[in-house]
């Protein structure tokens, strides 16, 4: 008798702002799905940060074919660093407050017509890269945006509303910062490592950013005067931000950056610092498989 073909489905119970009986729901309509099509399917909710990541691995090693990651970008995070390299392959189902790469991607913001994509889509190859060590799918910063990051980590609440809310304020308090970049010194605003084009909420930093194309944008923002924030916020969300004087863009495989002091950084949004003053980044092509 022939293997039923494995599928996993884990699920952050705190991502966004899906209630637990919202997420029950999305649970009972994985598994039935997953059923009628010949899998056999499982279904783990995470209990600690980190256990996505232990959980996908496990998967890989037992042959699942694929996983379905059901929460924001840090769970989408998690699950993907462990599928990295593997031939199992990553089902993006976006519940989170920002969901850059599902929206990067294409995959529905609907989490039920994302389920039916994760198992029936199939699977396309997509870099990944890696901020010392750290790995991520979507974005890493420097600069202002990983300042963003460490406060809006600090607020009780997540969502759009407070994210927006912790950038204004951030903005007043936040001095630019004299970076080396592969040994050229620059004050910037801002300094991203695009994978995917956005950072979630459809902000694009990088808009022609291609996210198979075996390289990272590197998006730079130098210091603005005050009254062109409003400017570059509405480019940001038009996609635009490519055109403006303030933004310049190249293509990198990897790039070292320096900073006096510890650097704060975030991957994928996740806050992290770095007391060495260096990051390393560097672009893993053709590293994850996504069902699409
Ligand atoms: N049971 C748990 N208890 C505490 N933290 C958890 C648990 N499961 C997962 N986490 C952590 O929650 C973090 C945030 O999850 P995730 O990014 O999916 O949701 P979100 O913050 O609502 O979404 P977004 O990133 O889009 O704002 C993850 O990085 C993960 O480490």
């Amino acid at each position: 008798m022939a293997t039923l073909s494995s599928v996993l489905a884990i699920i952050n119970p705190l991502s966004g702002t899906t209630t637990a009986d919202q997420k029950a729901l999305l649970s009972d309509a994985f598994l039935r799905k997953a059923e009628s099509l010949g899998y056999a399917p499982d279904v783990v909710i995470t209990t600690h940060p980190g256990h996505a990541t232990e959980l996908a691995d496990a998967a890989v090693r037992r042959g699942v074919s694929r996983v379905l990651a059901i929460g924001g970008d840090g769970t989408i995070n998690e699950t993907a660093q462990a599928l990295r390299r593997s031939s199992t392959a990553l089902g993006i189902v976006p519940i989170g407050s920002g969901n850059g790469l599902a929206r990067h991607l294409g995959v529905p913001l609907n989490p039920l017509k994302a389920v039916e994509r994760a198992l029936t889509g199939r699977p396309v190859i997509i870099d990944s890269a890696e901020i010392n060590g750290h790995p991520f799918f979507c974005t890493a910063g420097l600069g202002f945006e990983a300042y963003v990051a460490h406060a809006f980590a600090q607020q009780p609440v997540r969502g759009l509303p407070t994210y927006v809310r912790t950038a204004f304020r951030a903005f007043w308090a936040y001095k630019p910062v004299r970076f080396l970049i592969d040994d050229k010194q620059k004050e910037l605003f801002s300094l991203t490592f695009a994978n995917a084009g956005q950072f979630g909420n459809n902000a694009w930093m990088a808009p022609k950013a291609n996210i198979a194309d075996g390289k990272l944008e590197q998006c730079e923002i130098r210091p603005f005067p005050a009254q062109a924030a409003g400017m570059l916020t509405w480019r940001l969300f038009n996609k635009s931000l490519d055109q403006s004087a303030y933004w310049r863009g190249q293509s990198v495989t990897k790039a070292i950056v320096q900073a006096e002091g510890p650097l704060l950084i975030h991957a994928d949004g996740e806050p992290l610092t770095l007391s060495e003053g260096r990051a390393e980044v560097r672009i893993l092509p053709g590293s994850l498989l996504v069902l699409l």
